[in-house]
């Protein structure tokens, strides 16, 4: 494994998302995390997963510099629809999967967060999906999925806005479900994830089962749409200039176009 390690104890796994120095999630990292999901689902020994990030950040979203390399929108629609069947694929996994957040949770990064079953900050951590600050949106479902957690109104002004919340807000919104100090999120993350691993394996999997029927055909449908206009977003003159902007480390001019 390139950008990922993972490994495990006492009936649980840790996978530590290693790709300095954002942690941004190539098509390369997507692939791997696959890869270790493979492994850990065959794995009778483990019972719940823990997904954090090494270094300043949980992971600063997809990496926006291999954006430049994709040509077509139609490629673009590609790389969404693989991120939120990645993503789906973890709310769906048989094993319970927590993510542990620290630094930032951004974009790409925050919908695999929001992928995973719940979510455990660091008081200070940021999280945001700063799409339209690119002048693209969301592609890995974050638009299906930060509704169900945080209300219509509040994903709407931070989608609009682009601006993170902290760890602390992100548990009033109902987005976290506990904040820590940074220095003691990892160990809180560990105590919850032994407590869950005394589980049985069969009713958590019975109870995932059943937790995801609680979205609708709607979410489905809305995942579809995500990822087409993901894909048409990104052929668009601001597309081109929000990536360029980020790149050039200066603010975009968006004409609308
Ligand atoms: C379908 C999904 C779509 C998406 O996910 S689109 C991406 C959405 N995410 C974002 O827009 C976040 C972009 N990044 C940031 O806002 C900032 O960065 C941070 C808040 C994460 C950190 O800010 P600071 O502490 O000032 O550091 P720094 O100098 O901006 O970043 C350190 C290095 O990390 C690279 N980097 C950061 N985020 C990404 C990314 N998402 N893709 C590729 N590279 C990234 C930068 O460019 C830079 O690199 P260098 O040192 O070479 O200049």
């Amino acid at each position: 494994m390139e950008f990922l390690n993972w490994s495990y104890q006492g009936m649980v796994a840790t996978i530590t998302i290693n790709r300095p120095p954002a942690n941004a999630l190539s098509s390369g990292l997507l692939k791997e995390l696959s890869a270790v999901l493979d492994e850990v689902e065959a794995n009778e020994e483990i019972r719940v997963v823990l997904i954090h990030g090494e270094g300043r950040f949980f992971s600063a979203g997809a990496d926006i510099k291999e954006f430049t390399t994709i040509e077509t929108g139609e490629a673009f629609a590609e790389l969404s629809t693989y991120g939120q069947d990645l993503f789906e694929r973890m709310e769906r996994f048989p094993k319970p999967i927590i993510a542990a957040i620290h630094g930032a949770a951004l974009g790409g990064g925050l919908e695999l967060a929001m992928g995973c079953h719940f979510r455990l900050v660091a008081d200070n951590a940021k999280l945001g999906l700063p799409e339209l600050q690119l002048g693209l949106i969301p592609g890995f479902a974050g638009t299906q999925r930060l509704p169900r957690y945080v209300g219509a109104a509040r994903a709407a002004e931070m989608l609009f806005t682009s601006e993170p919340i902290t760890g602390l807000e992100a548990v009033q919104y109902g987005l976290a479900n506990h904040a820590y100090p940074e220095s003691e999120l990892l160990e809180n993350a560990y105590k919850m994830a032994k407590k869950i691993a005394k589980k049985s394996p069969v009713s958590i999997k019975a109870a995932i089962e059943l937790l995801n029927y609680s979205k609708t055909d709607k979410f489905q449908e809305g995942v579809k749409k995500e990822a087409k206009l993901f894909g048409e977003v990104f052929i668009s003159n601001d597309g081109k200039e929000g990536i360029s902007a980020f790149i050039e480390k200066r603010e975009p001019n968006f004409t609308g176009k």
